[in-house]
């Protein structure tokens, strides 16, 4: 599965960008930032990587494997750590005498290297990479070799691969003790000086691959130091409270941590962090200053140590959200600091926008404004952010953010009752739900009106099936359910709803047609529903009829038919003559009895809406399907953004009232306040209050969507810019959309959708369910928009207002026209394309200068013709010397609307006498030719 960079650095406790980074090294290319998906392949390559395997680069390879520990070539910052380095040529001799018997080192901290000794910390410096500063002071003669400490004491022998990054071993901790005063022979004169001058070394970056080491001809073999140390250096004693073991331990410590980091690549953004961390405390004991943890856990670097070592941090890589502005504001600043205290864990409510996210993990909202800048994504302080944008912003700032979605009361109430299981016991037999899918006109509420003994299909408009119908029948005492849907591809989700409030897919296909697209798409909605499905091989009385193409199609479809040894029934039907109706009853109960479908009856409803209507006298009424429990007359029901008390039930087959619907029974209802979307549940609660607050909430919610998706936002630079554009370039067409079902809305968005042109644009303003108002008219006649009234009419009212305003009301009866018209309107205000007719050319014979008129040009037309409308090129030796509309045409005395070839004429062009004997005018016309979508 795929896992998006940040999630897999936050797993990995390693800085997003550093991972960005890492893949790049690792070879995973195309991850230009922290929001970037991996595939699993890319992360097992980014693990083995990081776990110096695959295809990591040598030098990585190198600087992440610890040396073995006997290797006496390897260089200083590769290999462990040495504490004491001391040549032969150079014994060093504890002074004064310890009392006791001194304890030699440990083995594994005296394995010195012949050259290291003799190498200049300059050199060491010189290995560092480029971006790493060095340190500023200068060497002093130990430093640079020539001093008494050449050769015995260097910072590369007690700081490891994480340089300046991983604090040396405290050498002046306690002035005038410390290891030098341990090991330095003393010298007669030799004034005592406070501890050893060190030469910080620059920090290695992880990265960098281990110089080869030269070994210089005259250095000394590598050799074990003959230096004891006395008891009191190892533990303590006279040294004072901090004794060398303990130093030497915790520069161990470092050295591992170190090599950790660099492992993984991140040791110089941890660097970031430690300065950020040092910075963020102890105000008082200036930029850089370790805080008392760190004291603890580290070893300590004297004064100037640590300051050479705060400046080289500082000039290190920074942060690129905070690093160098807040750096910069803190500079200025003298008093307190006044920011909200920035936390690492934090608990966000959904939804949440900027400002909360801000205030929740304590960083200023510009700072996350910025974060989101450099993602691409441009918003408000008061904007809501994705949760999964929030938690990748807060991984930036270094914050774990944990989303809890606010606990409602529909959460709390509606998923108690979806979560309530039903005992055994109460389970009773219930009637099946049978839905019929299938390709357009391949005869699906043909067979149901068979079935049933109605006749729907030939009332249907366009004869489509345009709305979503359920009925049950008694099939000799057994009740059966049918839910029929439209067949064509605008409703698509009306069908998915039908394919999932079913227990059995009835997938009818017309044996003249076969398969078709929908018919595909019917069997992947059934299959995904994970219900038996039976196939209805319908218009098997026409002479086309040809089974063995309908089987091979099923086949090809993943449905293997009983006769080809596979399980899914296919029955021969027509719905024309009759034929094969009783198999198909025949099989769709034999299947429910085995799959013995059962409910409770005894508990309040609960079930699924298959439609709405907001009718003009009736109000709203919503096609329901019962699953569980009985739904009464007086139950208060909640379902999408309507609520109220079920005031009357009517059976959608028979049209009578009734009184109460038991499971699988489909039924009108009336009483809710408003059109719930179709698809949406219903559930019967107790108290209307509760009701009512969750349809409020619930349609606080889509109307904030809504007001998202209409595109009524503040005006941002993108939205801006896009403005500014389109006044010239694109045309928009506003709509208020009026339907009698959701479920047509859904259809004719989703056709609409389909119309789609660079230069013009359709927005629906409003769309809703119900006959078309007055205050439609005013709101169209505001927006200059149309009004589009699908199976609707406007009342008296808004038929007076339109009439008045000139606003156009269009009616409609079939989905597919209002998109044929809609788009013949659309083309309509595409700016026809220009293209140049040339008509013919005329020579200049000769000009005549009239002082009132300018130079008029005698010329002779010698191809085509010249029109008095058209524009004239003038040509002069082969170059066209400028592009003039014509002022007067006249042949003879007489204006001529256009002169023919081999005719002679005058010509006046507008604002042009400089026109000459030999002139070439060449005459043409711009016709403009109206375009069409498909002209793309
Ligand atoms: N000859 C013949 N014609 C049929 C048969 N079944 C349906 N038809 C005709 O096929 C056309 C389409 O039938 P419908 O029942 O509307 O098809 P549908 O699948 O419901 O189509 P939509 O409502 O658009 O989804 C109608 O003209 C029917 O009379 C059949 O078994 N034999």
């Amino acid at each position: 599965m795929a896992v998006r960079i940040y999630a897999l650095a936050k797993d990995l406790n390693i800085d997003g960008k550093e991972l960005v980074d890492i893949c790049a090294r690792a070879g995973v290319t195309g991850k230009g930032s922290a929001l970037a998906s991996l595939s699993d392949e890319e992360v097992d390559k980014l693990k083995q990587f990081m776990n110096g395997g695959g295809n990591a680069p040598k030098a990585t390879a190198t600087q992440q494997a610890p040396p073995p520990p006997t290797r006496p070539a390897e260089p200083a910052r590769g290999g462990r750590m040495r504490v004491i380095v001391a040549p032969k040529s150079r014994p060093l001799t504890p002074e004064p005498p310890a009392a006791s018997e001194p304890e030699p080192a440990p083995p594994q901290k005296t394995e010195p290297t012949a050259d290291e000794p003799k190498k200049p910390a300059a050199a060491a410096a010189a290995e560092a990479p480029a971006e790493l500063p060095q340190p500023e002071s200068k060497p002093t003669p130990d430093e640079a070799g020539q001093g008494p400490l050449a050769g015995m004491l260097r910072r590369e022998d007690y700081i490891g691969p994480g340089g300046a990054g991983g604090r040396p071993p405290m050498l002046s901790g306690s002035r005038g003790g410390g290891l030098r005063d341990a090991s330095k022979p003393k010298r007669a004169g030799e004034s005592p000086k406070p501890r050893p001058v060190v030469k910080l070394a620059a920090m290695p970056a992880p990265a960098q691959p281990a110089a080869p080491k030269k070994k210089k001809e005259d250095e000394a073999p590598a050799q074990k130091p003959d230096m004891k140390l006395p008891a009191e250096v190892m533990g303590g004693g006279r040294l004072g409270a901090k004794p060398l073991a303990a130093h030497l331990k915790r520069a161990e410590r470092t050295l591992e941590a170190e090599k950790i980091r660099a492992k993984s690549g991140v040791g110089v953004r941890k660097d970031v962090e430690d300065d950020d961390t040092a910075r963020g405390k102890g105000r008082g004991r200036g930029r850089g200053a370790a805080s008392p943890a760190e004291d603890k856990s580290r070893p300590m670097l004297g004064g100037r140590e640590q300051r050479q070592l705060s400046r080289t941090r500082s000039r290190g890589p920074r942060n690129n959200y905070d690093g160098g502005r807040r750096r910069s504001f803190r500079r200025g600043r003298s008093g307190v600091n006044t920011a909200a205290p920035r936390k690492d864990a934090v608990t966000v409510e959904l939804p949440c926008t900027v400002r909360d996210l801000s205030e929740a993990i304590g960083v200023p909202a510009a700072q996350i404004l910025r974060v989101l800048m450099t993602e691409g994504v441009m918003t408000t302080i008061t904007a809501m952010i994705e949760p999964d944008l929030a938690e990748f912003v807060a991984a930036e700032l270094g914050a774990e953010v944990n989303f809890q979605l606010a606990e409602t009361l529909e959460d709390k109430l509606l998923s108690e009752i979806d979560d309530s299981e039903d005992d055994e016991a109460s389970l009773v037999p219930r009637a099946p739900v049978i839905t019929f899918l299938g390709h357009v006109d391949h005869g699906k509420t043909s067979l149901l009106d068979r079935i049933i003994g109605i006749d729907v299909a030939k009332g249907e408009s366009g004869g489509i099936t345009q709305h979503i119908r359920a009925y049950q029948i008694d099939n000799g005492g057994k009740p059966i359910a049918f839910v029929d849907t439209p067949g064509h591809a605008a409703f698509t989700e009306m069908r998915a709803r039908g394919a999932n409030v079913t227990d059995i897919a009835v997938i009818v296909v017309a044996a003249d047609d076969g398969v078709m697209p929908q018919t595909e798409e019917a069997i992947s909605h059934a299959k995904a529903a994970g219900v038996p499905i039976v196939v209805a091989m319908n218009k098997t009385d026409l002479p086309g009829f040809d089974p063995l193409k309908t089987l091979t199609g099923l086949s090809t479809c993943g449905i293997v038919p009983s006769e080809w040894g596979g399980d899914v029934e296919v029955v021969k039907t027509s719905a024309a003559t009759g034929a094969g109706i009783e198999d198909l009853l025949e099989t769709l109960l034999t299947i429910a009895e085995l799959q013995d479908y059962r409910a409770n009856p005894d508990r309040p409803a609960v079930g699924v809406c298959l439609d709405s209507q907001q009718g003009s006298d009736s109000g709203v009424a919503i096609k329901l399907i019962v699953e569980r429990g009985t739904l009464r007359v007086g139950d208060v029901v909640v379902c999408g953004d309507g609520y109220g008390k079920v005031k009357a039930m009517v059976d959608p087959l028979s049209g009578e009232r009734i009184e109460a619907a038991g499971p699988s029974r489909p039924v009108d209802v009336f009483g809710l306040d408003a059109a719930p979307s179709a698809g949406e549940r219903f559930y019967v609660l107790d108290d209307i209050g509760q009701a009512r607050e969750i349809a409020e909430d619930r349609a606080d919610r889509s109307r904030t969507t809504m007001l998202g998706s209409n595109g009524f936002q503040h005006v941002t630079l993108e939205t801006l810019f896009e403005r500014l554009d389109g006044d010239e370039e694109v045309q928009t067409l506003n709509l208020i959309l009026r339907a009698d079902v959701r479920g047509s809305i859904e259809a004719i968005e989703k056709e609409l959708s389909k119309l789609q042109h660079p230069e013009v644009r359709l927005r629906i303003l409003q769309r809703s369910v119900g006959g078309i108002s007055e205050a439609d008219v005013t709101l169209a006649d505001a927006s200059d928009a149309v009004v589009i009234g699908f199976n609707v009419v406007p009342d008296e009212k808004a038929r007076a207002k339109a009439a008045q305003l000139g606003v156009e009301v269009r009616r409609y009866e079939v989905i597919y026209k209002i998109a044929d018209d809609l788009r013949a309107a659309m083309e309509g205000m595409l700016k026809p394309e220009e293209r140049e007719l040339t008509l013919g050319t005329a020579l200049v014979q000769a000009t005549f200068k009239i002082s009132r008129l300018g130079v008029i040009a005698g010329c002779r037309v010698i191809s085509g013709v010249v029109a008095r409308d058209g524009r004239m090129r003038v040509i002069r030796d082969s170059t066209v010397v400028g592009d003039y509309a014509i002022d007067s045409l006249k042949r003879e005395k007489d204006d001529a609307k256009e002169v023919r070839d081999g005719y002679e004429c005058g010509i006046k062009l507008v604002g042009f006498n400089d026109i000459k004997e030999g002139d070439l005018l060449e005459c043409y016309k711009i016709e403009k030719i109206s375009r069409t979508f498909d002209d793309r």
